[in-house]
């Protein structure tokens, strides 16, 4: 829409929790909040070294992406069934739901999972069935299954071996996980494969790791998307080359914070990114951990920053573009979203 009509301030962040979007960046593990991690405790018989949910949440203090994914990694231990990944996938779904989510593309740690003694077909059952129920509550909801960096190629290549049989049932692949240390060139053959297959591909960079990721995550890895790559803003020629081939960037503002990639949501580059013509996103990452879902991440990084109705639309018109939606649904979902603020 050009041009977005000026809204006044006091409209905004009602504007921004009625305008559809779509999500880029959810770990689905990430979404599991305390007061389940402990119910699915009890259903399954699984010890957990905390005294409750209280406890639990109070060791959410985290001083960068490892002190996180400790947390994260131990959190997802209580999950062993079909039906409790089902069950967190569906909680996360109705949240979205309200947050006016039409379209969510959610990541999944198999390894986190399968070293447990968790059969992949279990994994993927349950957050399958999960997505196909969100179509009633008006959620797209597609699987991206990313390989955990920390671990070795080969594991990478255990793991798309096990995945192969549900093929339909995810649309792509990730890298996450620890990312200093593990730069996208590890996964060089995995990703040359699942290329080869079909795949969508997607990683981490710039997170916390330097442009050199990014740059590598392009073209080595020859994804479609970079997730967070907040720290391509310290190389112009990087961020020329992201503007250009409007290479999508799945923002998170609430992860950033919590993990101390910026000190205050007043400082993130957002409007940077956008503002040199970057086709960014915001997303809400790890949300039972860092402290909100979609809107919260909208809400507090558009107080903070000042961003306006123009960024609002830009962003949710972002998320659209660059998601791996249907062209026709990309379409419908733009026209909605046009309608949204044309009443606004
Ligand atoms: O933000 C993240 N970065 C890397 N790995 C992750 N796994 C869950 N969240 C993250
Ligand atoms: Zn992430």
């Amino acid at each position: 829409m050009h041009p977005v009509p000026p809204v006044p301030a006091e409209r905004l962040p009602a504007l921004l929790a009625a305008m559809p979007k779509a999500e880029l960046h959810i770990h689905i593990e990430g979404s599991l909040e305390p007061e389940l991690i402990f119910a699915l405790a009890r259903r399954n018989g699984v010890a957990l070294p905390y005294a409750g949910v209280e406890d639990l949440r109070r060791a959410y203090a985290f001083t960068n992406l490892q002190s996180f994914l400790d947390i994260y990694y131990a959190g997802a231990s209580v999950l062993l069934q079909s039906q409790d990944f089902y069950d967190m996938a569906w909680a996360y779904l109705e949240r979205a739901a309200a947050d006016q989510v039409r379209r969510a593309e959610i990541f999944f740690d198999p390894q986190t999972h399968t070293a447990r003694g968790v059969a992949m077909e279990t994994v993927i059952d349950g957050l399958s069935r999960a997505c196909r129920d969100a179509k009633r509550i008006g959620v797209d909801a597609e699987l991206i299954l990313c390989f955990l960096r920390h671990l070795s190629e080969e594991e990478a290549f255990d793991t798309l071996e096990q995945a192969l049989p549900f093929r339909d049932r995810f649309i792509g692949v990730g890298l996450d996980s620890s990312e200093v240390g593990h730069p996208p060139e590890k996964f060089a053959r995995v990703f040359a494969k699942c290329r080869q297959q079909g795949l969508h591909l997607v990683a981490h960079a710039g997170e916390e790791g330097p442009p050199a990721y990014v740059w590598a995550a392009l073209d080595v890895l020859k994804v479609e998307r970079i997730d967070h790559g907040v720290q391509s803003a310290q190389d112009p020629a990087l961020m020329k080359r992201l503007a250009q081939d409007r290479i999508p960037l799945t923002v998170c503002p609430l992860s950033n914070l919590k993990l101390c990639v910026f000190p205050d949501l007043a400082q993130h580059n957002i409007r940077q990114l956008l503002d040199a013509g970057l086709c960014a996103t915001i997303n809400s990452d790890d949300p039972a951990y860092f402290g909100g879902y979609m809107n919260a991440n909208f809400l507090q990084t558009f107080a903070a920053t000042g961003l306006d109705a123009q960024h609002a639309y830009r962003l949710a018109r972002n998320s659209f573009e660059g998601s791996f939606a249907e062209a026709s649904a990309k379409k419908r979902y733009v026209e909605e979203l046009d309608a949204v603020f044309a009443a606004a």
